[in-house]
């Protein structure tokens, strides 16, 4: 098993790029989705994206990213000693009717294919998304993990104010739509409809050109989020992806974390080996949280209800050698709330990790 680092595209500096390899990771997951650039996210320094119901600003971005700019943020992550795993989200601005079933699909899905070709010639072997409408938004702040750490979680319930026209997973991709109503309703059984269609064109091209597609569960992992559908909000909802379209390039970005705070009293640890058995996770995020939907909070890794060192040794018996990112963690009170947070995790990770290896 592996231990990477998460970065946002902001974030993505020699500093962090030293800090994370001095803390021990091998790998990098990159967001290359600009979320902290306008919007509500802005000036929020390294804090995760909450979701806020004006969303994290527009999208510009229409082109899929191209083999030189993928070619020249690797070398640049292998100049630190580094290795790039994986590619976290699409931009909303180049799939946004793919998830919306809109008029552009078609072209839309192309390019997507492209975008997978390029990580094959660049050689990100995993491109990882969330086919998600609201995205990861509703959550609630608050200064719940230990000694008064500032955290997310759900009090109860989620955001349920309608998605504006324009507006998709928490970015906006056309300003002009803005003001002229909201998003039209979608069934659950529409979106996994457009999920299906999506897996059928990608996963061929995915596999094709050695990249494996991991989706994301829903965080939060309510059934309705702003009045849409959800796809993964209780932990077997997976299978029915997994089966989709079976292949080794349809697999899972396993956010334990998410699992753990889902409703329906589902095994975590059997199903996260029902998942392992089949060889279907992509990588892993890593995190603690008390309580499930729809009242959580998200906590210290070694202060929730998941025993990490359990889920690790899941693994190893089910030989994963994939790579284990450390979740978002409650902010620590010092100079440097996000990196303490992530030191502290990353410490934490890496030792069970050798617990588990060590049998
Ligand atoms: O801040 C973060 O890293 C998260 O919000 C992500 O884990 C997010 O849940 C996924 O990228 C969604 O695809």
């Amino acid at each position: 098993m592996k231990l990477g680092l998460g970065l946002y595209r902001h974030q993505l500096t020699d500093d962090n790029l030293a800090y994370a390899r001095q803390l021990g990771c091998t790998h990098i997951v990159v967001h290359l989705v600009d979320y902290f650039a306008q919007g509500d996210q802005a000036g929020t320094g390294d804090s995760q994206p909450i979701g806020s119901s004006g969303g994290w600003g527009v999208t510009r971005v229409r082109d899929v990213w191209s083999v030189d700019e993928l070619a020249t943020i690797k070398a640049r992550i292998e100049a630190a000693g580094l290795i790039w795993a994986a590619i976290e989200n699409f931009d909303p601005g180049v799939w946004y009717d793919i998830l919306l079933d809109g008029p552009r699909k078609e072209a839309q899905v192309e390019a997507i294919k492209q975008l997978i070709r390029n990580l094959g010639r660049v050689g990100i072997p995993v491109m990882g998304y969330n086919f998600s409408l609201a995205g990861v938004a509703g959550r609630a702040t608050g200064l719940e993990a230990r000694g008064g750490a500032e955290t997310v979680g759900a009090r109860g319930g989620t955001d349920q104010t309608p998605i504006p026209a324009g507006m998709v997973w928490n970015m906006v991709y056309d300003p002009d739509l803005l003001g002229t109503g909201v998003m039209p309703a979608t069934t659950h059984a529409e979106l996994w409809d457009r999920l299906a269609w999506f897996l059928r064109e990608v996963v061929p091209v995915a596999e094709a050109a050695g990249v494996r597609l991991a989706l994301h569960p829903d965080d939060p992992p309510f059934p309705m989020v702003r009045q849409a559908p959800r796809l993964v909000y209780e932990i077997p909802m997976y299978q029915r992806v997994l089966d989709l379209v079976p292949s080794p390039a349809n697999a899972i970005e396993c956010c334990v974390g998410t699992l753990s705070e889902m409703a329906g009293g589902h095994d975590l640890y059997d199903w996260l080996e029902t998942y392992a058995r089949q060889g279907a996770l992509a990588y892993l995020h890593m995190r603690n949280v008390v309580g499930t939907v729809p009242t959580y909070t998200e906590v210290f890794i070694d202060e929730g209800q998941i025993d990490v060192l359990r889920v690790f040794r899941i693994l190893q018996k089910h030989g994963f050698d994939g790579v284990i990112i450390p979740d978002h963690t409650p902010m620590v009170t010092s100079p440097a709330p996000w990196h303490v947070g992530k030191a502290f995790s990353l410490g934490y990770l890496r030792a069970m990790i050798a617990v588990a290896e060590a049998g």
